[in-house]
């Protein structure tokens, strides 16, 4: 398929938040494709041979000759995502239950088969930042490469996560609120690709109270464990916003049109007990012996056959994941409007101003 225009400001992101400089060669190679992807053939006057800097990026831009615009496009778009994959893949160490450091807000460890995903904010309940949603699809990206057979998603501290950093939408780009909006949108639509198309067993171990989206992506995975702790709880409505994580579509198909309802329109929270009466939880185990319990079970898991697993998981989902990227994109493209709305810019302002919580 070739990248679109929205993969292409998803890369072009996804540069700026590289965390080792590519060098000089790769840098030069992405700046030619920018520019032929953008103005098509280079069409600047050749720099004086003394100007180096400006004459090596004539010579790579100059290099791609008549390459069509939508190549150079695609171009750009794999090779930023080469160098994400090898820097995210650099992380996975092999070895025992190694913490991965060069992630801000996640902990990543490897071991016995089982990559585990950990949310590493407990000061702000594990609220998803920006740069937290990078890591997140670098992660699932790694995971999904390594040696590892299923890969778990868990909180830690006493919140499972508390959904989207309500404080994201206060970093105003040059462009303004819309450009935010649509920057936000094309992240968001990234951000649930990654899930969509996750091909080993995802498992959500939900330790604590979980929030907004990390609760409607639950819907694409593949076991959720939870603790009797766990609520439940997407309060769109309070907060002027609509659907994500394909939950207009999964949800309704788990749980029944109208509980679906009372969760995404009305903002009920549910209890452990009751999302697994619902069938959006697999099991609920008490608090106590919940870690102990949910690893026992998951290292047995762990040891079947990975390929037998794959391929399994590719037979349940595979029908669905057309159906499902639309949705995505729909609800993407719906909430970058109601991110504008003046009912989501109340709701974030009385949270931010500390007037009103959930
Ligand atoms: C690309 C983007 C797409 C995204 C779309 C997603 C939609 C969603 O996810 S909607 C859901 C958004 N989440 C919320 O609305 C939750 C807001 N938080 C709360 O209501 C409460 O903090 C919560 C009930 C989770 C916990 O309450 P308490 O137990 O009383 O703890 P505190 O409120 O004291 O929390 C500690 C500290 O963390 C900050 N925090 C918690 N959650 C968030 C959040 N989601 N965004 C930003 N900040 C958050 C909270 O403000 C506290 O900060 P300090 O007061 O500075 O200590």
């Amino acid at each position: 398929m070739r990248a679109s225009q929205e993969d292409f400001e998803s890369a072009m992101n996804q540069v700026k938040l590289l965390k080792k400089d590519p060098g000089n060669e790769v840098k030069l190679r992405l700046y030619a494709l920018y520019k032929q992807a953008t103005e098509g053939p280079c069409n600047m006057p050749k720099p004086g041979v003394f100007d180096f800097i400006n004459k090596a990026k004539w010579d790579a831009w100059n290099a791609l000759g008549s390459l069509p615009k939508e190549t150079a496009r695609q171009n750009y778009v794999d090779l930023v995502s080469s160098l994400t994959s090898s820097e995210s893949s650099s992380q996975v160490k092999p070895g025992a239950d190694r913490e991965q450091q060069e992630y801000e807000n996640l902990v990543v460890t490897s071991e016995d088969g089982i990559t585990k995903i950990m949310f590493n904010r407990p000061t702000r309940k594990n609220a998803i930042s920006t740069q937290m949603y990078q890591e997140i699809m670098l992660a699932l990206k790694a995971a999904s490469k390594d040696d590892s057979t299923i890969t778990v998603v868990t909180g830690n501290g006493d919140y499972y996560c508390s959904g989207n950093d309500l404080a994201n939408f206060t970093d105003i780009p040059p462009g303004g609120v819309e450009e935010k909006a649509k920057q936000s949108a094309i992240m968001l639509r990234d951000f649930v690709g990654t899930f969509i198309d996750f091909p080993k067993p995802l498992i959500a171990v939900v330790n604590g109270p979980a929030v907004g989206i990390s609760v409607t992506i639950l819907g694409l995975f593949d076991a959720v464990y939870a603790s009797d702790r766990a609520t439940f709880h997407t309060p769109f409505s309070h907060l002027g916003l609509s659907p994500e994580g394909c939950a207009s579509y999964t949800f309704p198909k788990i749980m029944g049109p109208a509980k679906a309802t009372e969760m995404l329109i009305f903002g009920k929270k549910l209890t452990a007990g009751e999302a697994c009466a619902q069938g959006l939880v697999t099991e609920v185990f008490p608090d106590s012996t919940f870690q102990k319990e949910v690893w026992t079970r998951l290292k047995a898991y762990s040891k079947l056959p990975p390929n037998s697993m794959r391929i399994s998981k590719q037979v349940i989902r595979n029908m669905e994941k057309e159906k499902l990227h639309a949705v995505n994109a729909e609800e993407s493209s719906v909430l970058q409007e109601r991110w504008l709305s003046d009912e989501c810019i109340n709701a974030t302002m009385n949270f931010l101003s500390k007037k009103a919580k959930l």
